[in-house]
């Protein structure tokens, strides 16, 4: 199902694919992200886009181990991690009561193995193998590995036996810089890639303390002495003697400055491993003396110099080749401590024994195989020098076998590979690792089978077919690549590289792991590993795995002076018989691949008595760099260190495994679909025995609905739109605590939940249709009603306004009036008021209308006169002429309640400026303007009409004119 989701398509189709593939990680993986997986075999399916992801977000993050079942893949930071490594991790996962539930590390592998052999349970000895492509990270593991038991496996309990624990620690540390000097090598891959593989065993005593070491080497390339490609270089040690020798040193080795070497290209690059130094204080340490070191660096600068010997033909067959450079065969011969003429006489001439009385026959050789001669005998001496090496290093780090009763195995090997050219080397090494791959999957079926036996599941179902046929094609019995390649060399017959890919071809013809090869210019063979396909080549196979040494070389070599030689070649007469194999002879032949094999063979053995850990490490990119991730490159690791091959392994079972009440949360709506018949109300109901709310109570609860979803399924499939009549039920188990599916039955019930969510989305589509519809009548209906007393409500507060606003105009206008009236009774003088108050008015006794009528009257008839006597400067005053005003007013005198005609002295005196009626009644004369505003208006007055305060009457300007 998510494979095809994860197919591609185009535009919103892809989208929709996009969206339901999140959403089904999502329902798989359950809430936890990508990164926080600790577990590949949790990623949710097990494919490898998810497995990619999943690493791929945890390298984002740093994070560089996860767990995948047994297995702990490693991946290569590139970078210097603070903290990834110190002593105090070390000790919090050693101390820690659960190791496995920290964050996965070599630290959980390193102490899981050792506390396994602290449990003594069967098999008590363990065994890590570390593997993965050059430049991955397996020596750094390994290193990481002993430095941790060098740390955790260290706590002895007195100071003596501390003291001896720590300096067989430090030796066993201390086998690394002189391993890798020795065996390790710049590559395109890798800076400091190893040129061997290797099983270090690690002993532990009783107390479960490091007590010693053994090292076994596998397949070292010693083609590099003589033969390097021109981007790499040759073994570390050849630059370290050549950069870090003393002067002295560089006399006495034949090493000046800047001396060129033709087996020693790149001299001008520097690496860090380029530390002679860090070598020679560790094979002190490891018991390997100074003389005894320098006779190993005099040994391999002879051999330096054996790689400048150039031959030049000599024409004629009969005459052997001369050499260009008589001195490198001097300088050589004397370092070596070979006799110079012999020497050049074993590099130039062959000698050949035949007949019954093994007549010797010299025949001088051609250029090449002078060539060839040399370079076998550099790959000779080095090849023995490092197995020398290793065995000193063994006698130094290794236990009495008394005082070791455990052991942890590192099996660092070289991972699977691929490429354009492939011959012997590759062949063997992967033919390792299918061996190692078997061993694996052997492992990671049984773990599996645990977990479904945990399950209570069956495991017979799962169908896979493991690497055996292959392995039968490479060493199978009788006949095998193995076998016919070893049988060509038995039978030292002339062969063409053609000849032996049609007797391949032939002889193995039945076997599904030979591919056929009808397009390849060049004559090879094809075979199909469980990582991938490779093509052999079989020029020169046959010759390699002969890897042939002429005698008269080891003669020449058991005839140096150099102690150390005399020690690697020792006058033994079973090698020379080994060394001298007839033609006739039908005793087996020791060959590459037999002795590889013999090794394999017993690694295996190793392997097999102990518990196995499985550390993969795998390169992100092939450029070296942090921080990026190359998903192409990792992918084909994955394939090839075996990840890809355990996923379809869990493919073959059930890849898909979902929790009962993920499953059961995710898929009720099935239920919709394909209602199951009520239960028989007398049946006892699932939960029945279980009080309500327990954990019995639920899981039974659940199982019922899990039963009910798992009972829609043969409809789902009848459903199916191409489903064949009679096809199996889908494949699904229910186990005791998650179901177990395979993809095809996910894409069913992903199916079926897809049309339960279509009528779902149908009924829900068609119940807000119709709720929508009420909520907009019933919006509509509040919409008026509201409208309405908004309105209402506007319109009354609108009137209060008016009313308001009323109130304030009348109350004002009051004020107004009141104070107009006020101010225009404050105009008056006080005459007024003593008047008023002597004689006050009763409205009552003489009521207003008459007043001001009579007044009218009075004003419109006599007040000229009144006036004009009023007005006079001269004539009379006081009383007299109040008199003569009241007559003429008509008004009566001294009426308590009658008008009063008031003038003051000083107005008299200033004259009248004008005549004004009052409300009160009272007639006024004023002698200035009025403060009232309108007072000094004189209006219009319409006939009897006298209305307003203190209204003017008669200004005085009209008042000449009277
Ligand atoms: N855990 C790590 N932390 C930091 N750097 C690392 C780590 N592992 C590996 N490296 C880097 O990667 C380089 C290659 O690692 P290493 O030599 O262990 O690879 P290898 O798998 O042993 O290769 P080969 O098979 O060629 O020997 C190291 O030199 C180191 O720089």
């Amino acid at each position: 199902m998510l494979q095809q989701v994860n197919g591609h398509s185009s535009g919103s189709d892809a989208q929709g694919r996009e969206s339901l593939r999140e959403d089904l990680q999502e329902f798989l993986g359950g809430e936890v992200p990508l990164h926080q997986l600790d577990d590949l075999t949790k990623v949710n399916p097990v494919t490898l886009e998810t497995v990619l992801r999943c690493l791929q977000a945890r390298y984002t993050a740093d994070t560089f181990y996860t767990n995948a079942g047994c297995t702990l893949v490693a991946l290569n930071p590139f970078k210097h991690v603070p903290q990834l490594y110190s002593p105090e991790l070390m000790r919090e996962y050693h101390a820690a009561p659960q190791p496995q539930k920290l964050k996965p590390h070599i630290f959980t592998v390193g102490e899981q193995t050792y506390r396994n052999v602290r449990s003594l349970i069967e098999p008590v000895n363990q065994s890590i193998v570390v593997s993965g492509e050059s430049g991955a990270g397996k020596t750094w593991t390994s290193r990481c590995l002993m430095k941790f038991y060098a740390v955790v496996a260290a706590s002895p309990t007195s100071w003596e036996s501390h003291k001896i624990a720590e300096r067989i620690e430090q030796r066993i540390l201390n086998s690394n810089p002189v391993m890798e000097a020795f065996g390790n090598a710049c590559t395109l891959r890798n800076n400091n890639s190893s040129r061997f593989g290797k099983f270090i065993q690690l002993q532990l005593n009783r107390d479960h303390q490091m007590t010693g070491a053994a090292i076994q080497t596998y397949l070292l390339e010693k083609t590099r002495v003589a033969c390097q490609d021109s981007t790499e270089r040759n073994f570390h040690i050849f630059y370290q003697i050549c950069k870090g020798a003393s002067s002295d040193e560089r006399l006495q080795w034949h090493l000046p400055e800047g001396a060129a070497f033709s087996w020693l290209p790149n001299p001008e690059r520097t690496l860090e491993e380029d530390c002679f130094e860090v070598t020679r204080e560790a094979m002190l340490h490891l018991g390997v003396d100074a003389p005894t070191q320098n006779n190993i660096f005099q040994a391999l600068a002879g051999l330096l110099h054996l790689g400048n010997i150039r031959f030049a033909g000599a024409g004629d067959e009969a005459q052997p080749c001369r050499p260009m450079d008589d001195g490198a065969v001097r300088t050589s011969a004397l370092l070596l401590r070979l006799p110079e003429d012999p020497l050049l006489e074993t590099l130039r001439i062959r000698t050949i024994r035949a007949g019954r009385q093994q007549q010797v026959f010299r025949k001088p050789c051609s250029q090449a195989e002078c060539d060839t001669r040399r370079d076998c005998l550099a790959k000779l001496v080095y090849a023995r020098l490092f197995d020398w090496l290793v065995s000193v290093i063994n006698s130094s780090v290794c236990a009495d076998p008394a005082s070791w009763t455990t052991f942890i195995g590192l099996l660092d090997v070289y991972g699977f590979e691929s490429f354009p050219h492939n011959s012997l080397e590759q062949l063997c090494i992967n033919y390792a690792n299918e061996k190692l791959q078997q061993h694996f999957v052997a492992h990671y079926l049984r773990a599996q089978q645990e977990e479904y036996a945990v399950e209570g599941l069956e495991w017979s179902f799962v169908n896979y077919q493991d690497n055996q046929t292959c392995l039968d094609l490479i060493e199978g019995s009788p006949i095998s690549i193995c076998s016919l390649i070893n049988e060509e060399c038995r039978l030292n017959r002339p062969s063409s590289a053609a000849q032996l890919q049609t007797r391949i071809e032939s002889a193995l013809a039945g076997s599904p792991c030979l591919g056929h090869n009808k397009l390849s210019p060049e004559p090879s063979f094809v075979v199909l590993h469980y990582a991938g396909s490779v093509r052999y080549h079989t020029a020169g196979l046959v010759e390699k795995n002969k890897d042939p040494v002429p005698p008269e070389l080891t003669r020449l070599l058991q005839q140096s002076q150099d102690p150390l030689l005399k020690v690697l070649f020792p006058a033994d007469p079973e090698e020379k018989s080994q060394a001298e194999p007839s033609g006739q002879s039908r005793a087996p032949v020791l060959t590459v691949v037999s002795k590889f094999k013999a090794s394999l063979e017993q690694l295996l053995q190793v392997l097999q008595a102990t518990t196995p850990h499985y550390i993969r490490c795998i390169k992100p990119n092939s450029q070296g760099r942090a921080q990026a991730l190359h998903r192409e490159e990792v992918l084909n690791q994955l394939e090839a260190c075996g990840l890809v091959e355990t996923i379809h392994i869990s493919a073959a079972g059930f890849p898909i495994r979902v929790s009962h009440r993920t499953f059961v949360e995710r898929y009720a709506s099935l239920r919709r679909l394909h209602p199951r018949a009520p239960p028989d109300p007398h049946s006892p109901s699932p939960d029945e025995g279980h009080s309500e709310g327990s954990p019995h109570a639920e899981q039974a609860t659940l199982r019922a609905l899990l039963q009910d979803i798992l009972h829609t399924l043969p409809a789902l499939e009848a459903a199916a739109p191409a489903a064949p009549a009679g096809a199996t039920p889908a494949p699904v188990h229910c186990g005791r605590t998650k179901v177990f599916m395979t993809d095809a039955t996910l894409e069913l019930l992903e199916r079926g939940r897809a049309q339960a969510l279509e009528q779902c989305a149908r009924c829900i589509q068609a119940g807000w249709r119709r709720h929508r519809r009420r909520e907009q009548e019933r919006r509509r209906r509040a919409a008026v009603c509201i409208q309405a007393a908004i309105r209402s409500w506007l319109t009354r507060k609108h009137i209060q306004r008016l009313h308001t606003a009323a109130t304030v105009i009348k109350r004002a206008w009051r004020q107004w009036g009141i104070r107009m009236a006020f101010l225009a009774s404050k105009e008056l003088d006080g005459v007024e008021e003593k008047h008023s108050s002597q004689a006050p008015r009763s409205p009552s006794s003489f009521p207003l209308p008459l007043a001001q009528t009579k007044l009218l009257r009075a004003v419109t008839h006599l007040w000229p006169l009144g006036l004009v006597l009023a007005n006079a400067a001269v004539g009379v005053h006081g009383f007299p002429r109040k008199l003569v005003v009241f007559a003429c007013l008509q008004l009566p005198v001294g009426s308590p309640s009658g008008y009063t005609v008031q003038a003051q002295t000083a107005q008299e005196r200033a004259g009248i400026m004008s005549i004004r009626a009052l409300p009160q009644g009272s007639i006024k004369f004023h002698c200035r303007k009025s403060p009232l505003r309108y007072a000094d208006i004189c209006p219009e007055l319409p006939p009897n009409s006298a209305t307003g305060f203190n209204q003017i009457l008669l200004e005085r300007h009209k008042l000449g004119h009277v």
